[in-house]
């Protein structure tokens, strides 16, 4: 952890070293889990450190995103999501996604599971489900968003032992009702420089939460990310070696508000173009949502825990996490949702 010291200066959310969640020692896996307890009551949000996923993939995955993101639109076009139907998978150009009503200023590249055309969920339609696009003129980016996906979700997976373990729930609790078969989605966004037909109160992305369990972000060295705490918004800048990690709104209903699925916004004031990666690791698509057994430590709910950014009552919401999933989606992108999405609650 020495060489972080340095970067850390101006930042004010935990670095928690996950490694120890990687081995059977129950003394480092205890600490770890305290820490992330607070970590997610207190903003759930927090760095991890340890992680093992490797440096020179990120490395490389940015670099081969920036060859694609500098195509011209038409070429990008080739991907579009309308082209990617019930899978909701491709490119989207800037103005494309409204996080929360508004156009995000940012274009992005939407992945997820790689499933064939002979699944059983493919065959019988299941939106969110299905094959990638890939970039003809990018061809490495296939390699490496699926060697990253593989890393970061085998990262996510451990964490989640770590969250449970925090719950006083045994380390497999989740992978057994709730991951078995996860919905996995991964993003890549680009956030360009604004130019001066950009209003001055747009957002990269819109204040919002997440909809999932976890989320794993990489971002390049450029930072924009802001969290929303109790006493502001703070920025999360980046951290050498680490990723951000925050909890989804399903940890938020599942722990009866205990821990907190926060808001958090991007807006690039860097000057030069940004990117970043975030994984989601959520429930399966079909698992119902619902409270957690008595024994997950979550006596002493405050009130804020009720009051939601987006007025919600997210403590109220009954169904499965496909459900809770399509109703989001259809929201930030209505215009492909129209087409493709059947009705969700
Ligand atoms: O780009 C970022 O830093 C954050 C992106 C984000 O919040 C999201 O995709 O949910
Ligand atoms: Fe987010």
């Amino acid at each position: 952890m020495n060489e972080l010291a340095g970067q850390l200066e101006n930042v004010t959310l935990p670095v928690i070293d996950m490694a120890p969640l990687f081995t059977e020692r129950s003394d480092g896996r205890a600490e770890v889990a305290a820490r992330i307890q607070l970590a997610c009551r207190e903003s759930g949000f927090f760095y991890i450190a340890g992680h093992g996923i490797s440096p020179q993939l990120l490395e490389n995955l940015e670099r081969v995103s920036h060859a694609f993101f500098a195509l011209p639109l038409e070429r990008k076009m080739a991907i579009a999501m309308a082209k990617g139907g019930h899978a909701w998978r491709g490119f989207f150009a800037v103005g494309g996604e409204l996080t929360s009503g508004e156009p995000d200023i940012k274009e992005g590249l939407y992945f997820g599971s790689e499933l064939a055309a002979t699944h059983p969920r493919v065959q019988a339609g299941w939106p969110l489900h299905g094959a990638n696009l890939w970039p003809a003129e990018v061809p490495e980016l296939q390699e490496l968003v699926t060697g990253y996906m593989t890393e970061t979700t085998r990262a996510a997976a451990a964490l989640l032992e770590g969250i449970a373990l925090s719950l006083n729930l045994e380390a497999g609790y989740f992978r057994s009702h709730y991951t078995a078969d996860p919905t996995v989605l991964f993003r890549i966004f680009h956030y360009p420089v604004p130019d001066k037909a950009t209003p001055a109160s747009a957002w990269g992305v819109g204040e919002h939460t997440d909809y999932g369990l976890l989320t794993l972000l990489a971002q390049d060295r450029h930072g924009g990310l802001q969290v929303k705490t109790p006493s502001g918004w703070i920025d999360a800048p980046p951290v050498p070696g680490t990723l951000v990690c925050n909890i989804g709104d399903m940890l938020d209903r599942l722990t009866g508000g205990w821990f907190r699925s926060t808001p958090h916004r991007v807006r690039n004031v860097s000057g030069q173009g940004r990117l970043s990666f975030p994984l989601f690791f959520d429930p399966d698509f079909t698992a119902e949502m619902r409270a957690l057994p008595k024994q997950a430590a979550q006596s002493d709910v405050g009130e804020s825990s009720t009051v939601r950014w987006d007025g919600a009552d997210l403590q109220a919401f009954e169904g499965t996490y496909g459900d809770y999933l399509l109703g989001k989606v259809s929201k930030v992108f209505p215009e492909l949702s129209s087409g493709v999405l059947p009705k969700a609650k």
